[in-house]
């Protein structure tokens, strides 16, 4: 079974009915499209055993060291007997309750405090019941950084446990589930929308998420104002958080025309709605310094930031001459670029070096608003964790939603549109109140929704105001 996908494990669990599609009322009271119950896997032994396998491949992609391993009672039980016994790893047992009689304790198996345990759960809603455990397990004196676990429904477990020092790494998240089933017509997209739907609106916040009763959006509760003031918030950071807070807009406009005089009519038009102005300079076809002169001038009359999306993505040595050199020089008039994670922190420290002495910043490239993207899950997080090391140069993210709890980041989001869900090369598109309120990213990146609408300007308006009232009520409900 070693090499099976997950699109075969996602049938087969579709198949014995651990997921299930329909209308469910949940314990909370709420009425569910979806219903996963995966204790009945433990009926079916190769499952277990694929499971199993998953879980403990999981672990080892994401780089985790620990020394035990303990599951949460009582479906993920026996998956963590079988990685153990698989992969002859010692393991601990948590139980529900203390004994009443001999030692009364709550863990079972050899405890060595100091050393790492990773727990294994089945399915992660607002990662509660891997928290439980963890507790538990850091009352004995053992270090928890690291959960895996076989289905993330994401709703907010994710960024709970993140905030609590644990790392989740979770073998299929919902929407994975999703696509594998309505590709393989086990499911039609109506399904698959009302399922997503009910996700989006049924997600935890971190705060909220250790209320049972609790069903709220998540989002940042800081204003950018105040994360602009935080102490270790990067400069270029400090200076978009506060322009968007002065201007009342968190919206980028992608200037992706192939006309110098275009370019700069956008710029003069939209620049006083904007808080960014993101450029591909490489297809105008008249490019010149000039130009780009003149968008500075611009940039500094309407009080917006350029963003050259260049997205480098080569060994330090070349990205820094790319940044630097050549016909663009866009390290000379872009206070902002963006890079690939791909080839390694060499690629930051390249562009670093030349952007740092002149007070530029750099987003990283963590998530692709394109179908089939392969930036996600571990790759994601190890993004994060790059940006985390490199925050001298790198301030924030190019995402699909908020990745980071570090209120000094700033994300921001393309494939925004308000009136098409995607284009015929892959391009996917969701709503200004999607991205700000329920997906808890900051900027708006759009391009086609407003560069082919017949008024810009009105269009401008129209996503300025839909992502700014998002973020306002993103604020209101975090209160
Ligand atoms: O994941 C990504 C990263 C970058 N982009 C860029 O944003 C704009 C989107 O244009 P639309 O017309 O709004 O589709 C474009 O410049 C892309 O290069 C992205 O779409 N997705």
């Amino acid at each position: 079974m070693g090499g099976r996908s997950l699109e075969h494990l996602v049938l087969k669990l579709h198949e014995v009915r651990a997921v299930k599609f329909g209308t469910f009322k949940l314990k909370s009271g709420i009425t569910s499209p979806v219903y996963f119950d995966l204790r009945v896997i433990v009926s079916y032994p190769s499952l277990m055993n694929e499971v199993s396998a998953f879980l403990f491949r999981r672990a080892r992609e994401a780089g985790v060291t620990y020394q035990s391993v303990c599951g949460v009672p009582y479906t993920a039980l026996p998956l963590a007997t079988i990685i153990c016994s698989q992969n002859n790893l010692p393991m601990l047992i948590r139980r529900k309750e203390a004994k009443d009689y001999g030692t009364g304790q709550m863990i079972e198996g050899a405890v060595h405090p100091g050393e790492t345990c990773l727990i294994v759960e089945d399915v992660v809603t607002s990662g509660s019941s891997v928290l439980e455990t963890a507790r538990v397990l850091q009352k004995e004196g053992l270090k928890v950084t690291d959960a895996i676990v076989l289905l993330d429904r994401e709703q907010g477990g994710r960024a709970k446990l993140a905030k609590e020092g644990i790392m989740l790494h979770p073998v299929i998240t919902i929407s994975q589930l999703l696509d594998v089933l309505l590709k393989a017509g086990r499911i039609d997209a109506e399904v698959a929308q009302s399922v997503d739907r009910f996700i989006q609106e049924n997600t935890f916040t971190s705060s909220e998420a250790n209320s049972s009763h609790a069903v709220k959006k998540s989002c940042g509760s800081l204003s950018y104002e105040a994360r602009a003031e935080l102490p270790d918030t990067h400069p270029m950071a400090a200076e978009l958080l506060k322009l968007m807070e002065a201007k009342k807009s968190n919206l980028c406009v992608s200037a992706d025309v192939t006309d110098a005089k275009e370019l700069l009519d956008v710029a003069e038009s939209l620049g006083p709605l904007i808080c960014v102005l993101k450029t591909h300079v490489d297809i105008l076809q008249d490019f010149s310094l000039e130009v780009t002169g003149r968008l500075s001038k611009l940039a500094e009359k309407h009080r917006f930031l350029i963003f050259e999306d260049r997205k480098f993505a080569d060994i330090g040595n070349t990205v820094k001459h790319q940044y630097e050199g050549g016909l663009y020089q866009i390290s000379s008039w872009s206070h902002i670029t963006n890079a690939h994670a791909v080839p390694g922190s060499g690629v930051v420290k390249g562009l670093g070096a030349v952007g740092r002495p002149l007070g530029r910043g750099c987003l990283l490239i963590a998530e692709m608003s394109s179908r089939g993207s392969l930036a996600k899950e571990g790759y994601t997080q190890a993004v994060v964790k790059m940006a985390e090391e490199n925050c001298d140069f790198v301030f924030g993210f190019i995402c699909g939603s908020k990745i980071s709890n570090k209120p000094e980041f700033v994300h921001m989001t393309p494939g925004v549109s308000m009136q098409s869900e995607g284009d015929s090369l892959g391009q996917q598109y969701t709503n200004p109140h999607d991205v700000i309120c329920t997906r808890g990213s900051d900027v708006i990146i759009v391009g086609r929704g407003i560069l082919a609408a017949a008024d810009r300007v009105q269009a401008a308006e129209t996503y300025r105001k839909a992502a700014w009232d998002a973020y306002t009520k993103r604020l209101s409900d975090t209160k």
